[in-house]
């Protein structure tokens, strides 16, 4: 695992902008090898997909060759509705850079048969081989994509239940009313998430601190989705400063001393 302790949760999107451009780049994709890349949908992603739309208006990147996956969609809510998470994405990413309409992959929550819906979605991660970089977010129970405490860890595409903590926490996009926000979701599995190369969760704020704890310093434990990626061999933590109020200041002690060894080196490499 890697944690990168930052100050704010403007580095944090200019860390993890930076971090996916590269990765395109350094994969220079095709049309016939595209790059696939997992995103999240919430508040904290908002300011990293900023900063990617300012990196591609730079001329530093190009989404032509990109095909994407998002994590999860509500249930019964209708795509054109403001709080979707298909209008989230087309008006705070998709709609601001060149990413082809046909690359774009967003669960359908309006089928009639859901679990066909969430089978299409894992046949079509499955026929681009793997998802390169997968984006996420973390809820305050420590949720992943939507997998509420008590998820299998091995878990793929489903429906799930919202708990009512994420019902209490995105009702703020619901003018604050519980009862608006739609209690179900298509959502990716902790196993389809660990099926990535590589995953990385930004995490900021001090309502998210007792997650990244759970996350680095507890146990494997299907409470705490987020401590999945404990199995992962390649999971990165972009965090901020109140994130870290939980952790022991060994443990960002010791992570800050990693990612300064890795900056040395790739300095002395060049
Ligand atoms: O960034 P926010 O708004 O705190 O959202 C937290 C989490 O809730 C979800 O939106 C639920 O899917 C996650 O994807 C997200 O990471």
């Amino acid at each position: 695992m890697r944690l990168i302790p930052l100050q704010n949760d403007q580095q944090v999107a200019k860390w993890a902008a930076r971090h996916i451009v590269d990765s395109i780049n350094r994969f220079a994709p095709t049309k016939d090898r595209p790059f696939v890349l997992g995103l999240p949908t919430g508040g904290t992603p908002l300011a990293t997909y900023k900063e990617l739309i300012k990196l591609y208006q730079q001329g530093e990147i190009s989404f032509k060759n990109v095909v994407t996956f998002n994590m999860d969609e509500y249930v019964g809510l209708p795509k054109e509705h403001p709080e979707s998470y298909h209008s989230f994405m087309f008006n705070n990413f998709f709609n601001h850079v060149d990413i082809p309409h046909e690359n774009i992959n967003i669960l359908n929550g309006n089928t009639d048969d859901h679990d066909a819906e969430c089978q299409r979605y894992e046949e079509k991660i499955k026929s681009y081989g793997k998802i390169h970089l997968f984006m996420g977010g973390v809820g305050e129970d420590g949720h992943i994509a939507f997998n509420e405490p008590g998820s299998s860890l091995s878990s793929r595409t489903r429906i799930k239940t919202l708990n009512e903590d994420t019902l209490i926490a995105n009702s703020r996009f619901f003018n604050n009313d519980v009862n608006q926000v739609p209690k179900y979701a298509l959502t990716i599995g902790v196993g389809t998430l660990l099926d990535a190369e590589e995953v990385m969760l930004l995490i900021t704020g001090y309502r998210k601190a007792q997650a990244l704890q759970a996350g680095v310093e507890g146990s494997v434990n299907h409470l705490w989705t987020i401590s999945a990626l404990q199995m992962h061999s390649r999971a990165i933590f972009v965090c901020d400063e109140p994130a870290t109020q939980e952790l022991k200041v060994k443990t960002v002690k010791y992570f800050k001393e990693l990612e300064s060894h890795a900056i040395h080196s790739v300095r002395e490499l060049k």
